[in-house]
């Protein structure tokens, strides 16, 4: 198969297939990817979808870190092309040390759902380069550990590199500089708690999620 995109499966992933619909609504090829595989390349890029990967045992990721599909995806990663994690997605890629920091309990201790404000901070980002500085997204967002948090030099360094790629206009969960995204300083694998696979249409109450997928998918060339 032609330039497909990857879609991460841990047992307990349960948003493999609102990512596959959102692929198929942009005309994108993709294969799902079983948590025990170990060739990656043949995919232009791989999303690691939102979920309760392992059912979340010890904290989120803190098991599927251990899936033989994080080689792979570390691996993939180095090669230059991008990954995308979502939600659960993103807390496996901070276990995994392919970013940096931690999703903690959201401040106010409650599971949220609901859908929010963000905006762009970066547009030097696989998601955002072709949305506006400062554009402003609806984004439902689900999740108990939302809560993004890193060392005081890390944030530093975060801000210095221009690696905070969307922030909360009304913070939700307590992230530290309403964190909603960020990237790795080779800024080809990015991690979003808010979920853009639920924002594919505005009929169905925001199209800003199509944005950042057609953006992710247009650098990765499986979309024109
Ligand atoms: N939507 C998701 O990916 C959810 C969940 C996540 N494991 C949490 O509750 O923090």
């Amino acid at each position: 198969m032609d330039k497909a995109v990857g879609v991460v499966v841990f047992p307990g992933t349960n948003c493999e297939h609102d990512v596959v619909e959102a692929l198929v609504d942009l005309g994108v090829p993709h294969r799902l990817i079983w948590h025990r595989e170990t060739d990656l390349m043949d995919l232009e890029c791989v999303i690691i979808p939102g979920g309760f990967a392992h059912g979340d045992y010890l904290r989120p990721g803190a098991i599927a870190k251990f899936s033989p599909v994080m080689k792979a995806v570390s691996s993939f990663a180095t090669s230059g092309r991008s990954v995308l994690g979502i939600c659960n997605g993103f807390q496996v890629l901070t276990e995994a040390k392919l970013l940096e920091g931690a999703l903690q309990k959201n401040a106010g201790l409650s599971f949220i759902c609901d859908v929010v404000e963000c905006e762009v901070a970066s547009r030097n980002s696989p998601v955002t380069s072709s949305l506006e500085l400062g554009e402003k997204l609806r984004l439902p967002i689900n999740h108990f550990e939302g809560n993004y948090t890193c060392a005081e030099d890390d944030l530093k360094r975060l801000l210095d590199e221009d690696r905070i790629i969307l922030r909360y206009v009304d913070n939700p969960n307590g992230s530290i500089g309403d964190i909603a995204a960020i990237c790795n300083k080779d800024r080809n694998i990015v991690g979003m708690m808010p979920h853009p696979e639920r924002a594919m249409s505005d009929l169905l109450g925001s199209s800003s999620g199509r944005k950042i997928l057609a953006s992710l998918l247009e650098r990765s060339a499986v979309l024109s």
